[in-house]
């Protein structure tokens, strides 16, 4: 192994030392450089895995297994998560925590079977973390030690774990999938609904479009993020699987916290428009979504509520007066880039807590549109929409927004894409919309499989 192994030894028996010490399981890390991974890494992975990466790839996280998992629910999990963090972080040994995190969009609706992998707010701190950070590569190895274990049996089982990680696994996955709900029916039918409520309760409300896709067997995962990664240059690519027949995925321009310190960087993304490869058109698409009454009310909106939001949590708030564009391959987006300072008591938990969700995924007032989305959707967003991300032991981290997303199981895909409306959206623009935005998973998809009966996805 190309570790040290007498330092790591020592790592595992001062936590041995401390568990049985305090009678409760403490977390050993130990860290060492290694050379530069990418999203290949992953195809070497047995064990539960966990990917993110940032839009210029500079940074990367690849986690595998589970060395620890803090999962909470309810409506104040932020600040519940915020506090189980809080002690694991008071007593751990060797380096630094890293979890890779996840929040549901809402409180989940009664017991829904598709997410309770997931759950409602989840931190996984993974066995095993390659770290590419300012062009460093480091390997963390977290160990889970409870009070008498045996340190010798601790290494031999890391030892045999790591090893696995240098094991190619064959990958050929030839799956078929067929489309077996398109949501249309369903997004029309809340479509008409949140219309009567922008009539009078809402300014904006986000409405989604859940897609099911039945599998003939597992799609192979680690090829479809790869090709997520190569297709959509300039998103985040994110990819959690708690369990080895569940995984939640996606490439997603939206940022919704940076935070290094008490520094932070969010954005506004709201307001849509397709991509064109002629460069003319392209270009004409985008000034007219940068002028477009409709489009620039629904960022607005989003713009207001952060800056509200922030105004109270901060020593300092800059933005630009006006939306620039943000294109990805298939879309573009108004885009308003927001710095701020957080107070020195302001918490990344509370931040996330408090921004999430921006009226970019809930609405405004943000109450009453999550109420609504609640009520009218006829599924469950689970983890479509939400904060993911990942976060260190000082609370910096960065989480995204989760959507052009797709939960996967063995058998089944489930994609979701959705649109803020305002007041006089029009039903069939919506919608289309929403075609756009499944895009870049379907198109990433079929370089893996045959997708039959496709009648939503846009090239
Ligand atoms: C809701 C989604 O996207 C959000 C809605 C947008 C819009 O309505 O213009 C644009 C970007 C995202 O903030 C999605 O992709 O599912």
């Amino acid at each position: 192994m190309a570790y040290a192994q007498q330092e790591l030894k020592q790592c595992i028996e001062q936590a041995v030392g401390h568990a049985n010490a305090y009678q409760r399981a403490i977390i050993a890390s130990y860290s060492w450089q290694v050379e530069a991974q990418d999203v290949s890494t992953l195809t070497f992975g047995t064990q539960e895995r966990f990917y993110f990466t940032t839009p210029d790839r500079s940074m990367r996280a690849i986690g595998f297994g589970i060395a620890q998992q803090l999962k909470t629910s309810g409506h104040d999990r932020f600040l519940r998560m915020q506090s189980k963090w809080a002690t694991l972080n008071r007593d751990h040994v060797g380096n630094d925590l890293f979890a890779f995190c996840g929040f549901s969009f809402a409180e989940l609706k009664q017991p829904d079977y598709r997410w309770s992998a997931f759950g409602e707010a989840s931190m996984t701190i993974p066995k095993f973390l390659y770290l590419e950070q300012d062009g460093h590569t480091t390997v963390t190895i977290f160990a889970f030690v409870e009070p008498q274990s045996n340190a010798e049996k601790i290494l031999n089982q890391l030892a045999v774990e790591y090893a696995e990680l240098h094991t190619p696994k064959s990958s050929q996955f030839v799956t078929r999938i067929r489309l077996t709900r398109d949501g249309n029916d369903a997004f029309e039918a809340s479509f008409h609904q949140a219309t009567q409520l922008l009539k009078t309760t809402l300014k904006k409300i986000v409405l989604a479009r859940e897609v099911v896709y039945e599998l003939d067997q597992p799609v192979d995962l680690a090829g479809l993020v790869q090709e997520l990664e190569s297709s959509q240059p300039g998103s985040y690519i994110f990819f959690f699987q708690p369990t080895l027949e569940e995984a939640f995925l996606g490439a997603t321009p939206e940022r919704l916290i940076l935070k290094t310190g008490q520094e932070i960087q969010t954005a506004a993304v709201a307001g849509s428009a397709p991509r064109h490869e002629l460069e003319q058109t392209d270009y004409a698409l985008g000034q007219t979504l940068l002028q477009d009454d409709k489009n620039r009310v629904e960022h607005a909106i989003v713009v207001d509520s952060i800056e509200q939001t922030l105004r109270g949590l901060s020593t300092r708030f800059e933005k630009p007066e006006q939306p620039m564009l943000l294109k990805n391959r298939h879309i573009q987006h108004l885009y308003t880039p927001i710095t701020a300072t957080l107070s020195p008591e302001v918490s990344l938990f509370q931040l996330i807590e408090k921004l999430h969700p921006t009226p970019a995924l809930g609405g405004e007032p943000k109450e009453a549109a999550v109420a609504a989305i609640r009520d009218i959707e006829t599924f469950e967003r689970g983890w479509y929409g939400s904060p993911v991300g990942w976060m260190d032991g000082a609370e910096n981290g960065e989480f995204i927004v989760a959507i052009r997303s797709g939960l996967f199981t063995d058998r089944s895909a489930v994609l979701y894409a959705g649109c803020g409306l305002v007041e006089g959206s029009r039903l069939q623009s919506e919608l289309e919309e929403t075609g756009t935005k499944l895009s870049p998973m379907l198109q990433a998809l079929s370089q893996l499989c045959t997708i039959e009966k496709d009648d939503v996805y846009v090239d």
